[in-house]
């Protein structure tokens, strides 16, 4: 092989290892662990590296599919016409090939529509949804999924108050006609408004879960939720830009037609050259920072459907567009300082003090330089010029140096050797290349300690935020975990802007956390590499929290999933007597030594109704059996009841279920699913890492720290 060959396909199957782990982020978790235009571009790059060397192209490469959001949650279905991405440009050069392409690729062009041939339209930074009504009535709506079949989501779409769930010709002002009869598939984005994005995170923080990074990460996490309740609290929007299977014309008759249908449609421009497509581009990009909701570039459209169809598609993406993108902005300033803050789970982030320029818009002063092999990477040295850019909603990032302006004598940006925050030596684990401290009791993380300790997975104290947290920290009141169990109500009242109510709620959830299962404390102390499923399953194992304490390395393997890089840990966590000590207190302040099997998401995201008189039990014993195990209990039958609990001489609520193709179910149906699930003994797993941060897997895995860590950056 030659050498440059070996150093392409080096390259290659780098890029694709990044991209395939980004590609899952984003579309599976809901996360950015880099910019849209760097993940392009590093497409744009594996693209070009396949056509010089074309057996690298399977497939199943990232650059001839699309990225699939298909989860193991909701009932497939498939689309009648594919589902597809829209390729992307970044230049006036490459929006010339691709018009130039098209127009080449038609037989008429220039006869058929003689103006209007190019439609453009904002790009709007959400998710696509694809909306099927049949004679004018909502049926189902569905993800792109991998573009051929999507996930199901019709519950979670029927909250969004922009999707009509039918067309009422009287309301809508048309004649009854223009209804589409038979089935009529609407295509269009769903996305959150800025201000409602920005509302939910400040929620999130009270509420001690984990924020999301932009709007377009909090509708593909909101689409996807398993409770239609908690959907209803994410307010989304939706805009309607397609319909794939058409009567009209013109894709601009289409839109009118969504409009009058009562859809909310994108304002559009028409374009015949290529120059108006580039000035349509600058004004789009002018009034970006104008609305109310994130767009990343604009999306252009051959206007007349039947060229549409004459260009076809490829498996990626259709020849009749493309989506122009908006470029990072970059802008030079001098850097002033470097900052090394600790994060939430103890890795140390280089940040970047910069003198304040203007950016996309905003004003910037600190940027994140990520890890300390991007500033050797960097060459970053004290006093440089440096370039920063703003990617569409993620933190600004340096991205190059002015070498030719640094001072004279600059000294070099070099790693701490100890932790910044409490002294502690750093160290680099298993080939990662972040930083940590792996104090435990380091003041930065201690906040991380008590956040994860109460999190819905662990203690489950509720009520009990990052805020209140931090409060009782800076006051002194809680310095270790078992600080929190001699809390008093007066401590907790005297805490800022804390009403009497809200202490006694607190104080409670601290008391009521007593009650749980020995694998919620296993799981909150935090020991490395111990995350909820393997606490679960060494409490589940040896039983009590004695048994696991005098538990050898060997035994402790002998757990279900338990190999020795986990025994090790646990094994050393028990012979420490700095947690020793705290053990020893926690036990005599009364937490659970006890695996109590509890299930808890046996019926998580259900609600139920109950109806008639069961046979065993009263239905206050059959609600709070269905709330013990996670599910909601509603007064009345609706098509957002999961099932129905039905005994002798149930009424109207049960016609209401079977009218509405709703499960009913009896009281041994109940009793044998919660006996089921008691037996396997296992909560289901789907959930880890949704909700608050599982503080153990994030310490042992690389790529869920960055974003992590990022969220805390208080840039
Ligand atoms: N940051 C990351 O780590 C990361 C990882 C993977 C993918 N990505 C991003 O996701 C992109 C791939 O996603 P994609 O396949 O959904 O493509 P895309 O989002 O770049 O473009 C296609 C989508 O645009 C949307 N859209 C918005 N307004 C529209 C309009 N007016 N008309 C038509 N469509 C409109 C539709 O949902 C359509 O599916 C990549 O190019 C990259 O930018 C980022
Ligand atoms: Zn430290």
């Amino acid at each position: 092989m030659s050498e440059q060959k070996d150093i392409d396909r080096t390259r290659y199957f780098e890029l694709k290892k990044q991209l395939e782990e980004a590609s899952r982020l984003y579309y599976k978790d809901g996360v950015s662990p880099m910019s849209d235009q760097d993940f392009d571009f590093g497409l744009k790059e594996m693209e070009a590296l396949e056509a010089k060397y074309p057996e690298l192209r399977g497939k199943g490469s990232l650059t001839q599919k699309v990225g699939s959001d298909l989860t193991n949650d909701f009932a497939k279905v498939a689309h009648a016409v594919p589902m597809l991405s829209i390729a992307n440009v970044y230049s006036e050069e490459e929006m010339r090939e691709f018009v130039k392409a098209a127009e080449e690729g038609l037989s008429s062009f220039v006869s058929r529509l003689s103006s209007k041939k190019w439609i453009c339209e904002r790009k709007i930074d959400g998710v696509s949804l694809s909306v099927i009504y049949e004679n004018g009535r909502l049926k189902q709506a569905a993800t792109r999924g991998d573009g051929a079949q999507g996930d199901d989501v019709t519950l979670n779409a029927l909250t969004i108050a922009d999707i009509p769930e039918y067309f009422d010709a009287k309301k809508l002002k048309i004649d009854p006609s223009e209804i589409p009869q038979g089935t009529f598939e609407v295509r269009g984005e769903v996305y959150m408004e800025r201000e409602a994005f920005e509302r939910l995170n400040e929620q999130f923080i009270l509420e001690n879960k984990k924020t999301f990074q932009n709007c377009r990460n909090t509708v593909s996490g909101s689409l996807k939720l398993k409770s239609v309740a908690e959907c209803k609290t994410r307010p989304m929007r939706f805009f309607a830009y397609h319909i794939p299977q058409s009567n009209n014309k013109t894709h601009e008759e289409n839109l009118k037609q969504l409009k009058r249908l009562g859809f909310h449609t994108n304002d559009y421009w028409t374009a015949d050259t290529v120059d108006e497509i580039m000035a349509i581009s600058e004004k789009i990009g002018a009034s970006r920072d104008s609305l109310p909701f994130d767009i990343d570039g604009m999306v252009v459209k051959l206007n007349d459907l039947q060229q549409q169809r004459e260009l076809g598609s490829t498996s990626k993406s259709p020849r009749w567009a493309i989506a122009y993108k908006f470029k990072a902005e970059r802008a030079y300033t001098p850097l002033l300082s470097v900052e090394f803050q600790v994060g939430r789970t103890g890795a140390v982030t280089p940040v970047a003090n910069l003198a304040p320029v203007r950016l996309a818009g905003t004003t910037v002063k600190r940027a994140t330089l990520h890890n300390f092999d991007e500033v050797a990477r960097l060459d970053l040295h004290y006093g440089d010029t440096v370039g920063v850019e703003k990617g569409g909603e993620i933190i600004p990032k340096i991205t190059d140096v002015k070498r030719e302006l640094r001072p004279a004598g600059a000294s070099p940006v070099v790693a701490p050797e100890k932790c910044p925050v409490c002294g502690e030596q750093l160290t680099h684990i298993d080939g990662e290349v972040i930083l940590r401290c792996e104090n435990l009791h380091c003041k930065a993380q201690v906040q991380c300690l008590f956040e994860h300790f109460v999190s819905r997975e662990a203690m489950n104290i509720e009520n009990l935020g990052p805020a209140l947290i931090a409060s009782l920290l800076a006051t002194g009141k809680i310095k270790r975990i078992p600080d929190l169990y001699r809390l008093t109500l007066e401590d907790l009242e005297s805490q800022e802007r804390m009403a009497k109510k809200s202490a006694k709620n607190v104080f409670d959830a601290i008391q009521a956390s007593k009650q749980r299962s020995l694998e919620n404390l296993l799981h909150g102390l935090g020991i490395r590499f111990v995350g909820r499923t393997s606490a679960r399953n060494i409490a589940k194992h040896f039983r009590t929290l004695e048994k696991i304490r005098t538990a050898t390395v060997e035994e402790l393997q002998n757990v279900t999933d338990v190999g020795e890089r986990i025994g090790k840990s646990v094994y050393e966590f028990f012979h420490t007597p700095l947690y020793t000590n705290e053990i020893d207190e926690l036990v005599a302040l009364g937490l659970p030594t006890e695996f109590k099997g509890v299930v808890k998401t046996l019926f998580q995201g259900q609600t139920a109704v109950i109806t008639g008189t069961l046979p065993n039990m009263d239905r206050d014993e059959a609600r709070k059996l269905i709330e013990e195990n996670g599910g909601k209990v509603s007064g009345s039958v609706s098509k957002k009841t999961s099932w129905v609990l039905a005994g002798e001489a149930a009424g109207s609520k049960l016609t209401k279920a079977n009218e509405l193709g709703i499960p009913v179910h009896d009281e041994a149906w109940l009793m044998a699913q919660i006996a089921n699930a008691d037996e396997s003994g296992d909560a289901p797993d789907e959930n880890a890492g949704s909700s608050a941060g599982n503080f153990a897997n994030e310490k042992a895995s690389v790529s869920a720290t960055p974003a992590e860590d990022q969220m805390s950056l208080n840039l």
